[in-house]
């Protein structure tokens, strides 16, 4: 990961010499974030980083202060204007607002606990002067007319290869980093949070939305077996293959042979896919996020891409780890309003970058498996398609497997197994999905409850008249019970969608 660093910091500094300073820094904090962990070392290059990044940001603003002049109404010049000459850009206009920092909280403060003094012998900003906007009523105090005071130009000096210089140079020479200590403090780091390794004193910019990623999208253990996903066998040995196997010998999965960028799921609701990404990472004992797509361009807006970030950065540090991306498609497809598309594009963007670099040489981003779902995978982005090189059709359950559907739902109910007619139920069942299945189970198991309460109503709800009843409900689920239930729960899948997905899946899915 700290290999990527130099090219990275190449690049920031390029663009910043370009004047594309939103993009420089978003390369900084990117170097920022990836500059964990505890080492004195690490926490040197980091200050520096922060202070190049400080002084950039410092610039960015005052260029975007030059900018915002240009909202400025033309003034009519009069011939006997008290002051005619100091700025040509006339009266503010009313409905002008100053350009708020684009770049949201994350450069408000960004790891700027190390103001420090611009030192001229290695980097220094050139200085414009400070712009102040005037207002009308200075108008009436005359000042000479004059131009803003440029500083004086100050020569830019090689830097001297003294011991307390800042050289950019330096961090990334080989020595700079010691690869053995590197590792070191990678498991020092391990023994801790994410958080910790991120913000050692407990907090920083980005603590609300990693605390976030940690409450919400993380599960250490899923529990999921294969035993608790019905039928779906093709689905499960193509997984094993694809996901498990680079896991357990990545020395074989390398070159050609490399593991998949990431696996896409697809088929109708409620068939299982979500379990399946669960039992993959429990059987892998990877760490499992689960990501809801939707809520990442939604719930999240505005810091959505940074969230991605973050994500694969957390992921890497507990890899190795399972991503899993409910509703893939909800990053692909235009919806609604203009700000919401404009958000989701650029939140995919950075999912597509950071896919790019799962896989890879490091070993970090081999151990982390990309798996992704969708419903309707013909809406589905064709970047992201791309990425989700492996694309695996979870149909509806068979007969078979709606059979162990019925068996592990009831398996928790008392039922009279000899009495039910399990083909009826098969046949009947034909087109449902596991979560409709399920559902019938439920409602079965509800029932005798149910046929209780409506006895009681006509003596009311009170707590003695439930007690009374407590012991009754507990009666075996019957088959009248089951069909009964089969009568008020329909399947949630229509023909077309399931033509429309034997289609896809001739087109563009794996076997
Ligand atoms: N093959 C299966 N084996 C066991 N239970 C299943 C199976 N398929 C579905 N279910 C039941 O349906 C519920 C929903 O399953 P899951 O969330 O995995 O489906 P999904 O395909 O991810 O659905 P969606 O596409 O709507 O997110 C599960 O909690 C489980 O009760």
């Amino acid at each position: 990961m700290l290999s990527d660093l130099p090219s990275l910091v190449k690049v920031a500094r390029e663009q910043a010499i370009l004047g594309l300073y939103n993009e420089s820094m978003t390369k900084f904090e990117q170097v920022l974030t990836m500059l964990t962990g505890k080492d004195p070392r690490i926490q040197k290059v980091r200050v520096e980083i922060n202070e190049e990044y400080n002084a950039i940001k410092k610039l960015s603003s005052i260029v975007q202060r030059f900018k915002s002049q240009t909202s400025y109404m033309p003034a009519p010049v009069k011939a006997n204007s008290p002051d005619p000459g100091v700025f040509q850009f006339g009266i503010p206009n009313p409905s002008y607002k100053a350009p708020s920092d684009n770049l949201g909280r994350f450069a408000a403060a960004p790891f700027s606990h190390h103001e420090e003094p611009e030192e001229p012998d290695s980097w220094a900003p050139p200085k414009a002067p400070e712009f102040k906007p005037r207002v009308p009523g200075n108008r009436q105090q005359p000042k000479p007319a004059t131009r803003p005071k440029q500083p004086p130009q100050q020569p830019v000096k090689k830097p001297p290869e003294s011991k307390n210089s800042r050289n950019y140079e330096k961090p990334w020479r080989a020595n700079a980093v010691d690869p053995k200590a590197e590792e070191k403090s990678k498991e020092q780091n391990k023994a801790g949070t994410f958080l910790e390794s991120v913000y050692p004193d407990g907090t920083g910019p980005d603590l609300d939305l990693i605390q976030a990623l940690e409450r919400d999208v993380m599960e250490k253990n899923p529990n999921v077996s294969f035993d608790d996903i019905a039928d779906l066998d093709d689905a499960k040995m193509l997984l094993q293959e694809a996901v498990l196997l680079p896991i357990l010998m990545p020395e074989f999965f390398t070159g050609i042979r490399r593991p998949w960028k990431g696996i896409l799921m697809f088929g109708p609701p409620g068939t299982g896919k979500t379990m399946l990404a669960k039992s993959i990472a429990t059987l892998g004992q990877t760490t499992f996020f689960n990501v809801s797509a939707s809520s990442l361009a939604s719930k999240f807006r505005g810091e959505s891409e940074k969230l991605v970030r973050l994500l694969f950065e957390m992921a890497k540090f507990y890899a190795p780890s399972t991503i899993f991306f409910d509703e893939i498609d909800s990053l692909g497809s235009k919806r609604g309003e203009s700000n919401e598309h404009e958000a989701s594009r650029r939140v995919k963007t950075e999912l597509l970058v950071q896919m790019d670099g799962v896989g890879g040489a490091d070993d970090d981003k081999r151990r982390i498996i990309v798996l992704a779902a969708t419903n309707r995978p013909w809406d589905l982005d064709e970047a992201l398609r791309r990425r989700l090189e492996k694309r695996v059709y979870i149909p509806l359950p068979s007969d078979k497997g709606r059979k162990r559907l019925f068996d592990i739902y009831l398996s928790s109910v008392n039922h009279k197994s000899d009495e039910i007619e399990w083909s009826h139920l098969i046949s009947r069942t034909q087109g449902y999905s596991g979560a409709d299945i399920a559902n019938v189970c439920r409602d079965a198991a509800m029932l005798p409850m149910r046929k209780k309460l409506l006895q009681l109503r006509s003596q009311g709800f009170n707590p003695q008249n439930i007690a009374k009843i407590k012991s009754e409900v507990e009666v075996p689920v019957t088959m009248e019970d089951m069909r009964e239930a089969l009568s008020n729960v329909s399947k949630s899948v229509s023909n077309d969608d399931l033509e429309k997905y034997e289609f896809w899946m001739k087109e563009f899915g794996s076997t």
